[in-house]
């Protein structure tokens, strides 16, 4: 049965909120850690679905992961060289993380193994990892459509490439410098459009010879890992849904605690900042090698603006938000160069036009944008389509409409956001599970 809620109207946000952890940081933390000589212990790991089916695929292949406390796990490294085959699919459920990273550090060993996925992953493309795993002579078949199912066959000798990626995607990355770690040679990933690169980061914390800066990364084959602690940041992009709230609704006044700021995540805040945001740092600091810091948020009238097509890939997971901070804003906001988002849990461009249309706001789509025209938001439904992220951008947009919204299909925020309506209820944000409203 399809889960909904109903949000809004709003008042004004109040308090200071911890996010859970980051979901890139969490699902890369399991991976190596798994494949570590030694026992890692992984602090601030995300308690989502989409992690922690990571994590059981991993217990599948033969690696010993114990859960001694809400968001820590203790990971038996196997070695680079000893994970078990599995017995049965390795289930993925909604990650596209999961199963592209996984594409690239299963290929080159000496088993077979399936990748599967739900109904929303089976339809996003793996071409786009299976076409360069398969010139480093990886064996993968897909359905047709190059879509999950994924037949991945070991026993092939992996050779290193020097790739340059034809969509920016910090995923097709990881899984390169991931079949890399067993390849002969040097690996090296080149990026028009630099991606986050928590997999560099973490491979070097793990001892790996890695070199790298925005832009390239260059990984030579043939070490070993060490199994190192590692410590997860609160998540930026679920942050973002708490930043833009305070911003839009008048009176706010919110602290967001330890979120992680990586140079590749924070697209949003300088977008944000553009149209007229008032948001402060304080207490910068590290957090397993990532920048931190405490963001204090105040309510500000925005202006729209034309998105810089640079910050694109440094914000890929803020535009359902963005689109909410757009309809609020005074003026049109153009976005371009984000047809990425065409294939991420929804088509966000459709299912995001459909949802702001419903609530009377004057959106038209382009095959890789939208102009979002500021102005009243009204009530109605939504349908999130599943998608976790345009379920809870419209949590916020509810809270500046004049009569209720009711959201559909909200399940899926367990994947990123576990306990995201308790939260949001403490600051003051007006959601709840439909028939508890
Ligand atoms: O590498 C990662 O952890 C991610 C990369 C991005 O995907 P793409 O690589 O497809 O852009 C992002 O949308 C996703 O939420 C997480
Ligand atoms: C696109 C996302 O994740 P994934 O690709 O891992 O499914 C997301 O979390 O917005």
């Amino acid at each position: 049965m399809s889960m909904d809620w109903i949000a809004g109207p709003g008042t004004a946000l109040h308090g200071t909120l911890e996010v859970p952890g980051d979901k890139s940081v969490s699902h890369r933390a399991i991976m190596l850690a798994a494949i570590a000589d030694g026992v890692s212990r992984i602090e601030g790991f995300l308690e989502g679905e989409d992690t922690r089916a990571t994590a059981a695929v991993f217990q599948q292949l033969g690696v010993g992961i114990e859960a001694p406390d809400q968001g820590v796990r203790i990971v038996h490294g196997v070695g680079i060289d000893g994970l078990r085959a599995p017995v049965a699919p390795l289930d993925c459920g909604n990650a596209g993380t999961a199963m592209r990273l996984l594409a690239g550090l299963l290929c080159g060993q000496d088993f077979d193994c399936e990748l599967v996925g739900d109904v929303s992953l089976s339809k996003r493309p793996m071409r786009r990892v299976i076409e360069p795993l398969e010139r480093m002579n990886a064996r993968i078949s897909a359905a047709e459509g190059g879509v999950p199912p994924l037949q991945i066959h070991g026993g092939s000798q992996l050779t290193a490439i020097d790739y340059t990626c034809e969509v920016p995607s910090a995923q097709v990355k990881s899984a390169l410098l991931l079949a890399g770690l067993r390849a002969r040679g040097e690996t090296i990933v080149r990026e028009p459009q630099p991606t986050r690169d928590y997999s560099e980061r973490m491979l070097a914390a793990f001892g790996w010879p890695i070199q790298f800066a925005p832009g390239i990364a260059r990984l030579p084959g043939g070490h070993r890992l060490r199994a190192t602690d590692v410590v997860v940041p609160a998540d930026f992009s679920s942050a973002a849904f708490f930043i833009v709230a305070a911003t839009l609704v008048p009176g706010s006044l919110l602290t967001l605690k330890g979120v992680g700021l990586n140079p590749r995540r924070t697209g949003l805040l300088h977008v944000l900042r553009a149209m007229g945001a008032d948001i402060v740092e304080h207490n910068r600091s590290e957090c397993g090698g990532e920048p931190v810091a405490d963001l204090v948020v105040r309510h500000a009238a925005l202006r729209g603006i034309e998105v810089p097509v640079a910050h694109v890939a440094d914000m890929i997971d803020e535009f359902p938000i963005l689109f909410i901070a757009a309809a609020c804003a005074q003026g049109t906001t153009r976005v371009r160069g984000a047809a990425e988002l065409r294939v991420k849990e929804s088509d966000r461009i459709a299912t995001m036009a459909a949802g702001l249309a419903q609530l009377g706001v004057r959106i038209v789509e382009t095959p890789d944008g939208a102009d979002i025209q500021g102005g009243p938001v009204s009530g109605g439904q939504i349908d999130s389509h599943g998608d976790h992220r345009v379920a809870m951008a419209f949590a916020v947009a509810a809270q500046l409409s004049r009569e209720k919204v009711r959201i559909t299909d909200v399940a899926n925020v367990a994947t990123s956001f576990p306990g995201f309506v308790a939260r949001a209820q403490a600051v003051g944000l007006q959601v709840a599970p439909a028939g508890a409203a």
